[in-house]
């Protein structure tokens, strides 16, 4: 049998294989976006690739891309993203997603919304009839009235963690904000909901990524299937 890792990487070979020289990257996070940045980091080594620069979408992969002798930029110096390689939590027959599993949901969002086009890379387990099915829905908060906040969400249905480190301390993402964790229980109208959340004070931002994924590479034992939206 595949393992998943193996999956993961088939995925992300699939997606690299997208990048052009003179290309700007967009560098997601997760494990499976792990693969992508390591192999696009081994294509610029090798000399099979050339002239392409990063956005990461978390400080963990700038550490890794950097690592893997990529050059960075970032979104500020840049126009406009040409592809953006990134993983998810959840995947509906619409290519809507459910991401924020590592936490980086907000920068991963901006830099999709920067992309020209957003390849997202899973193995097959990931596939879903409705998001919210078998992943929660994580969603960043300020500080203040985080507990109204959940409470908020709780009201709507379902219920909310505040996402924890193992050590016990509460999760900070790169910017410095918390993650309820929302588990709400299939999603019937990804759209009407993230809009519903985007008009919430106190929400950063909420893992529901609607219209933004162009191209899903999706790995199975049988091999990797790319769909185009
Ligand atoms: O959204 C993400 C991080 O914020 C990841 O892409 C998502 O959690 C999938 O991760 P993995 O590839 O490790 O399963």
């Amino acid at each position: 049998m595949t393992s998943v890792e193996t999956l993961k990487a088939m995925a992300a070979a699939a997606a690299v294989a997208l990048v052009q020289p003179g290309m700007v990257i967009g560098l997601g996070f997760g494990s499976t976006a792990a693969h992508a940045t390591r192999l696009i980091g081994e294509r610029l080594a090798s000399g099979a690739l050339r002239d392409i620069v990063g956005v990461p979408c978390a400080e963990g992969t700038a550490t890794l891309a950097r690592e893997m002798g990529i050059p960075l930029t970032t979104l500020d110096e840049v126009n406009a993203v040409d592809l953006t390689i990134d993983g998810a939590d959840e995947v509906d027959p619409q290519m809507a997603l459910i991401k924020g599993g590592g936490g980086a949901l907000l920068r991963e969002k901006m830099v999709a919304q920067a992309s020209r086009r957003v390849a997202i890379i899973v193995d097959e387990s990931k596939l879903s009839p409705a998001l919210g099915t078998r992943f929660y829905l994580p969603i960043e908060v300020v500080d203040f009235g985080y507990r109204a906040t959940a409470r908020w969400l709780e009201a709507q249905g379902g219920s909310v963690r505040l996402r924890v480190r193992t050590d016990g301390q509460p999760f900070r993402t790169d910017q410095g904000n918390l993650i309820l964790d929302w588990a709400c229980g299939p999603i019937t109208d990804p759209a009407a909901l993230a809009a519903r959340l985007a008009a919430r004070a106190g929400i950063v931002e909420h893992g529901l990524f609607v219209g933004l994924a162009t191209d899903l590479f999706v790995a199975g034992a049988s091999g990797v299937r790319h769909l185009t939206r």
